[in-house]
């Protein structure tokens, strides 16, 4: 039952701590810590490549994030993608902003070419772009529904033999053997930038924790939104209730209100 591999997921993460280097953006970077450290991982966020192959040694994942793409960046991005290879570590690709230039879609498929185990997690215009459809791309918000970009994300799974999430109001994850459905979360989240990349960062804790799937991570994301959105009035507020959520998530809330199809 997925319900048990969720629950199961999130106890190995709180368990084991993964360590999860994150190469992000500038807008995103505390937020994405607290929520790590809120599930029970620990965050590093680095961008030196003199670092990396160290850091790649010993963390559980690798969390690439173009929110603010440089070309300065791409190298660094590409090697530390080869360490987590070399490492036999899972690489998360968040190709934010994917479709609005060349320089993001070019280097999402680079990134997405070289990972040997990757899950990539974007909203529909995202994965849309990425795979090479029209999407009626506007900066780094979706403006596709998530079951438009379904057949695109079919074509990633099989290009880079990658795990899809394609995130939205209604979440799937699309897998070489299965698709699946969540219908969690709320409104206000597309209101607080940082959404979707919380959500690639909480799916490298749960990949070095052993979910290759991002299933888990969608899960606990949409339950601790949807609870945050309830104790919230606000953008501002829901924001601080979501750490405060994925902190006190309980099992017991996770099977209460677990939409999954
Ligand atoms: N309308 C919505 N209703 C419920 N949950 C949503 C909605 N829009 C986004 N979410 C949730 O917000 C998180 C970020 O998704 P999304 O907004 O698609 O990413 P991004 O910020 O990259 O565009 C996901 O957990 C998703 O399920
Ligand atoms: C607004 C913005 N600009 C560059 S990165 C970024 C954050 C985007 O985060 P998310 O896709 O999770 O909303
Ligand atoms: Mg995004």
């Amino acid at each position: 039952m997925k319900l048990d591999v969720i629950i199961n997921a999130l106890g190995q993460v709180r368990e084991q701590k993964p360590l999860v280097v994150n190469i992000t953006n500038y807008v995103v970077m505390n937020n994405t810590a607290n929520a790590l450290l809120a599930v029970g991982a620990s965050p590093i966020m680095a961008h030196s490549k003199e670092e990396m192959a160290e850091m790649m040694s010993f963390s559980g994942a690798l969390v690439i994030n173009i929110g603010t793409l440089d070309s300065v960046w791409i190298p660094r991005m590409l090697f530390a993608v080869e360490r987590a290879n070399a490492n036999k570590k899972p690489v998360i690709l968040d190709p934010v902003g994917c479709g609005a230039s060349t320089l993001r879609t070019e280097t999402s498929r680079d990134i997405a070419r070289l990972a040997d185990s990757l899950i990539i997690r974007g909203n529909a215009s995202e994965i849309m772009a990425l795979a090479g459809e029209n999407a009626q791309t506007k900066g780094v918000d979706a403006q596709d529904s998530s079951s438009d970009a379904i057949v695109a994300a079919r074509f990633l799974v099989s290009e880079y033999g990658a795990n899809v999430v394609i995130s939205g109001e209604t979440d799937h994850i699309v897998t070489a053997d299965d698709q699946i459905t969540l219908s969690n979360g709320d409104a206000i989240m597309p209101y607080v930038t940082g959404m979707g990349c919380t959500l690639s960062a909480l799916t490298g804790a749960f990949a070095a924790a052993g979910d290759h799937t991002g299933l888990a991570a969608a899960a606990v994301m949409g339950v601790a939104g949807e609870i945050a959105a309830e104790k919230s009035q606000g953008p501002g507020s829901f924001q601080l209730q979501l750490t405060d959520g994925l902190y006190n998530l309980t099992d017991d809330e996770l099977a209460k209100r677990l939409k999954i199809a």
